[in-house]
């Protein structure tokens, strides 16, 4: 078991071997796509919607929609029509199978398909990804979690998930760690690191992410991809309800698992913060980008190869 988190870590530089940040590539693979960074807006009410989804699908950045009170169904036609990639979440009720059935009977094969439930080492998740694999076969790319451990990523891997995302409870407004006892909180990265070592299929690290460097880390520590809420947000476009104190303005950013978000106090694992609007998301996609061009130069390379392998120490300051 490895309890460190992100800012327990540092990486190592190696020498460099570019004239300029700009030769470096940010770019990934997942499923048939190419997308420009490894990095995703989580799939959360407050973070991501359908006009953001298709500014991010234009521009070739990978996303997830989420799936709550959202018509998926004319979201795929549209983003089919518009030639887009379609990415869309479901759960694991009656109403998720049966979405399932109608996008299938339409001939609407989505490019992505997430199934986001809070505790994803589960029977109902093997069933969802057994039925998708029923309808879809292999046109639709699976990404199956939430989930902790090895054994998790191994079964869900087993089941037919494409890739895994892992994380419960890392995240800026998940409150899961203090209402259950269980989770990722705290040691997020030592757990990417943990599962990534049984995983055969690309790892998603969700949550937990709070700096740009973050990213980087990920990637050493075994993730192909990065789910991030809280530093996506804040942005003028961003969904969350806009909030102005002091004459500052915030936009609302609450859980999926929360009682905003479901309209009930039933088993809430969420709360809601407001966040400083940092300006366009587009900037924040090319402040990102730089960063992590940055990394990949740190890292003696010019991909992201480069960095899965380089060194790192662990603090002594930090709390680990
Ligand atoms: N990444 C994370 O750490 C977490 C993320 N979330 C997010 O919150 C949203 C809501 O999640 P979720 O409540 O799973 O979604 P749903 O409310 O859609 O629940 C999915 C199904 O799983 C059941 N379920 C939920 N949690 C558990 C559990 N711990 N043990 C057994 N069964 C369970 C639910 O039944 P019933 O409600 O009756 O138990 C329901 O049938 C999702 O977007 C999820 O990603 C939530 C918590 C943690
Ligand atoms: N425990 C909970 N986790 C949640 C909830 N809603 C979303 N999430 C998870 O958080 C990440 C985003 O984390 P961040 O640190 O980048 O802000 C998201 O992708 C989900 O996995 C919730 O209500 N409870």
């Amino acid at each position: 078991m490895y309890a460190f988190d992100y800012e327990d870590i540092q990486l190592i530089p190696n020498m460099c071997v570019v004239n300029s940040r700009s030769e470096c590539n940010t770019s990934v693979t997942l499923g048939k796509n190419t997308f420009k960074m490894p990095v995703v807006p989580a799939n959360m009410a407050t973070v991501i919607n359908e006009e953001l989804s298709v500014m991010l699908a234009e521009k070739n950045y990978f996303y997830v929609m989420h799936r709550f009170d959202f018509d998926a169904i004319s979201f795929v036609k549209k983003m089919k029509e518009k030639k887009l990639i379609s990415s869309i979440s479901v759960g694991v009720k009656e109403q998720d199978f049966k979405l399932i059935n109608d996008l299938s009977d339409l001939n609407l094969i989505p490019d992505y398909i997430t199934i986001d439930i809070a505790h994803g080492h589960a029977n109902s998740v093997k069933q969802m990804i057994e039925h998708i694999r029923n309808k879809m076969k292999d046109q639709t790319f699976i990404i199956a979690g939430n989930v902790a451990t090895p054994q998790a990523v191994r079964d869900l891997e087993h089941w037919g998930a494409d890739a895994t995302k892992v994380g419960v409870g890392p995240g800026k407004v998940c409150i899961t760690k203090l209402k259950t006892g269980f989770g990722t909180g705290g040691w997020q990265l030592g757990a990417i690191k943990w599962c990534s070592k049984a995983a055969t299929k690309p790892i998603i690290a969700d949550g937990g992410l709070r700096v740009n460097g973050d990213i980087a880390k990920s990637i050493r520590f075994g993730a192909t991809m990065c789910m991030i809420g809280s530093l996506f947000a804040a942005h003028e476009e961003s969904p969350g309800k806009n909030v102005t104190v002091d004459g500052i303005l915030f936009k609302e950013y609450y859980g999926s698992a929360s009682e905003y978000n479901k309209g009930e106090k039933r088993y809430v694992e969420g709360k809601k913060e407001l966040i400083k609007v940092r300006g366009k998301l587009i900037d924040t996609y090319k402040e990102m980008e730089e960063d992590l061009q940055s990394s990949i130069s740190y890292a003696g390379g010019k991909t992201l190869k480069a960095i899965k392998k380089v060194d790192y120490v662990i603090l002594k300051t930090s709390n680990f």
